[in-house]
C-alpha cells in the first residue's frame, strides 16, 4: 500500500490515496510505534455529495474519531498534492459536518465550526453529533465539543496531568474525551497539552486547541481576535468569528513509501 507521513505540528498521521478496505485494523497496525511507521492515526479520503472530497480519519487505537483538527490540514495538503482536489480553497466533508478550508502555501486554515451548548449530564450519553459545551463538574474544568469531545481544565498540576487516564473513562464519557490541559500564558495567548481518545498523549491536537480557546473567551480569560497557541510540537492560531472557530497552522510531508 502506498502511503505518506504528515506531521502537523506534531501530530502524526499515515495518509492513503484510496479507500481504506478494514481501517481499524490498519491503523492499529501502521501506526504502531515499533511494529509499523508509527502516527496518532491514519487518514484516507473517500468521494463525497456534499463537499469536494470526504475525509476518514481513525485514531492509532483503531477507533473512529469524527473530526480531527490537525489530521484534516495534513488531508487538505495531500489531496491537494495529489490534485484528488484542484483549488486551494475547497469543502471536505466529515463526520462531524463540511469543514471549509483555505491552503495558503505552508499554512492551512480550517473553519472548525460552531460549538452549541449541553446543560444536562444526560445529554452526554446521547450522540454529539454537533458542537456542544457543557458543564463538567467532576474536577473544576468544563467540558465542550466541536465534532470531537473535549474537557478542558485550567488549574494544571503535574499530579493532574497523572489523572488524565482516568479522567478520560469517567463514565459521563460514553464514548471517550479528549482531555485538554490549559494554561493561560496571556490575553492572546495559551499553552495547551492534551490526553487524546484513541491515542493518548499527543505533541498537538487542533480541535482541543481550538476548543480550549472558544472556552477560554467564554470566560474571558483571553481577549477576542486571534490568539495564539503553543503546544508541543509547534505553534497554532485560532480566531472566533460569528461564533465559528477558525485554526490555522502548518502541515508538512515527512517520508513517503509502501506498507507491506
Ligand atoms: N488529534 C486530533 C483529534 C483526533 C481525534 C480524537 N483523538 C478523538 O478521537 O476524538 C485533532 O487534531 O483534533
Amino acid at each position: 500500500m502506498y502511503i505518506e507521513k504528515y506531521q502537523a505540528t506534531g501530530n502524526d498521521f499515515i495518509l492513503f490515496k484510496e479507500e481504506v478496505l478494514n481501517p481499524s485494523e490498519v491503523a492499529i497496525k501502521v501506526c504502531h510505534r515499533r511494529f509499523g511507521v508509527g502516527a496518532d492515526g491514519i487518514l484516507f479520503p473517500s468521494s463525497s455529495v456534499v463537499a469536494d472530497i470526504k475525509m476518514n480519519y481513525y485514531n492509532s487505537d483503531g477507533s473512529i474519531a469524527k473530526m480531527c483538527g490537525n489530521g484534516i490540514r495534513a488531508f487538505a495538503k495531500f489531496v491537494y498534492n495529489h490534485q484528488l482536489v484542484s483549488k486551494p480553497v475547497f469543502k471536505i466533508e466529515t463526520l462531524s459536518g463540511v469543514k471549509d478550508i483555505v491552503i495558503d502555501s505552508d499554512m492551512i486554515k480550517v473553519n472548525i465550526g460552531e460549538p452549541k451548548l449541553i446543560f444536562s449530564e444526560d445529554e452526554l450519553t446521547q450522540s454529539y453529533d454537533s458542537h456542544h459545551v457543557y458543564h463538567f463538574n467532576i474536577l473544576d474544568g468544563y467540558i465542550l465539543s466541536v465534532g470531537t469531545l473535549h474537557a478542558i481544565i485550567y488549574d494544571v498540576t503535574e499530579d493532574l496531568k497523572k489523572e488524565a487516564k482516568s479522567i478520560q473513562n469517567d463514565p459521563i464519557f460514553v464514548d471517550g474525551a479528549n482531555i485538554n490541559f490549559v494554561k493561560v500564558i496571556h490575553r492572546n495567548h495559551l499553552f495547551v497539552e492534551t490526553f487524546e481518545r484513541g491515542s493518548g498523549w499527543t505533541l498537538s491536537c487542533g480541535t482541543g486547541v481550538s476548543a480550549s480557546v472558544y472556552h477560554a473567551m467564554m470566560l474571558g480569560l483571553v481577549d477576542q481576535g486571534e490568539v495564539f497557541v503553543d503546544v508541543k510540537g509547534g505553534k497554532l492560531v485560532v480566531e472566533v468569528k460569528d461564533n465559528q472557530i477558525y485554526l490555522t497552522g502548518p502541515a508538512e510531508k515527512i517520508l513517503e513509501g509502501n506498507f507491506i
